[in-house]
């Protein structure tokens, strides 16, 4: 692998899909383009070799509920059959997106998805505790209908309104590390979509897929570990991350150290399934070593983030 500095980025819901727009693929086509001008805006300014991490939620949600649906004319799909679709078409979408915003800067440089498997402990308790939101936002009262009418188990998402809540088992190992890292050096890979496809490994070394949702930004600090990244970027909705998040005294923070996070966990600060799992991948990719950072901010303010002007930098001290 190279000697550039390497960056692990993970993408989240709105690097994907507008807020409140219709989720076609027509629209999220378009927002992928803008995002892929900010990643080439990254790997120009920087020089960089990078690897991206997408999420899934809104997109799984959706094509877990159309093949629900639809079960009356034709089989519905698992979870993790769920997962491998939405890898292949929003890595899609990023390879073209992507491939052309580079083209265009006179950067070109191949771009691939590997549709990835991450390992999962079948005795995670998190497989009897649900909390991975998924697909889109319900109100009180539409959650409480699906619940009694279709045995949804939904909750409610960082204020933002109802969600269905699926098993988020820690990963534990990516089974395709080998060719993600043997592509490093010629290409920019799309790896651990949707946190990767879940899969157990049983007694005679095959794996099996179980119905989970792996969290991205967790399957991301994986990833950067193995590849011995020097940054693990996370980019989401908000600028900085804040302590008290919506109340009066709501203060954002330019930096944290690994203690710190530990600290704010404990005291509540950070949403389970949304700021939560961002701040614990965070806090344990700063541990890996002094000199590793993580940032979290959003994906307009990712090229002032690596500047140091922007976000959130957690470090080891
Ligand atoms: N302490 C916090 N500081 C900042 N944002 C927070 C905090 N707690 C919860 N959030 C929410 O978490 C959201 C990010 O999580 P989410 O939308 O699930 O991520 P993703 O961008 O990966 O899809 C933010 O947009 C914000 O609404
Ligand atoms: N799998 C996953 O964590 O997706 P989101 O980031 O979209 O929630």
């Amino acid at each position: 692998m190279g000697s550039h500095q390497k960056v692990v980025i993970a993408l989240g819901g709105n690097a994907l899909q507008e807020p409140g727009a219709p989720a076609t693929a027509e629209a999220q086509l378009e927002v992928v383009k803008k995002t892929a001008e900010i990643i080439t805006d990254i790997k120009c300014i920087f020089g960089y070799e990078l690897a991206i991490v997408h999420g899934n939620g809104p997109q799984i949600g959706r094509i877990l509920l159309a093949s629900e649906l639809a079960a009356e004319v034709t089989p519905a799909m698992p979870l993790n059959v769920c997962t491998a679709m939405s890898q292949g078409y929003i890595g899609y979408h990023i390879q073209q997106g992507l491939s052309h915003a580079l083209a265009n800067r006179n950067r070109p440089l191949p771009v691939v998805t590997v549709i990835t498997q991450v390992v999962v402990d079948p005795a995670d308790p998190a497989f009897q505790n649900p909390t991975k939101p998924i697909g889109p936002f319900y109100s009180e009262e539409e959650a409480g209908k699906l619940a009694a009418e279709r045995g949804f188990v939904l909750r409610e998402d960082a204020g933002r309104g109802w969600r269905r809540v699926v098993p988020s088992p820690l990963p534990q190992r990516i089974v395709e590390i080998h060719s993600i890292k043997e592509l490093w050096d010629s290409t920019i890979v799309i790896a651990a979509g949707g946190g990767g496809i879940p899969v157990i490994e049983k007694e005679d070394g095959t794996l099996e897929g179980v119905p989970a949702v792996i969290d991205k930004d967790l399957a991301a600090e994986k990833l950067a570990e193995e590849v011995g990244a020097d940054i693990l970027m996370i980019l989401t909705e908000v600028e900085q991350v804040a302590l008290n998040y919506k109340k009066a005294n709501q203060q954002n923070l330019s930096r944290l150290t690994a203690a710190e996070c530990e600290q704010y966990i404990r005291e509540g600060h950070f949403a389970p399934g949304s700021m939560l799992p961002k701040i614990q991948a965070a806090q344990a990719f700063a541990r890996l070593h002094p000199k590793k950072k993580a940032i979290i901010t959003s994906l307009a303010k990712a090229v002032e983030a690596l500047n140091g002007s922007a976000g959130t930098v957690i470090t080891q001290q």
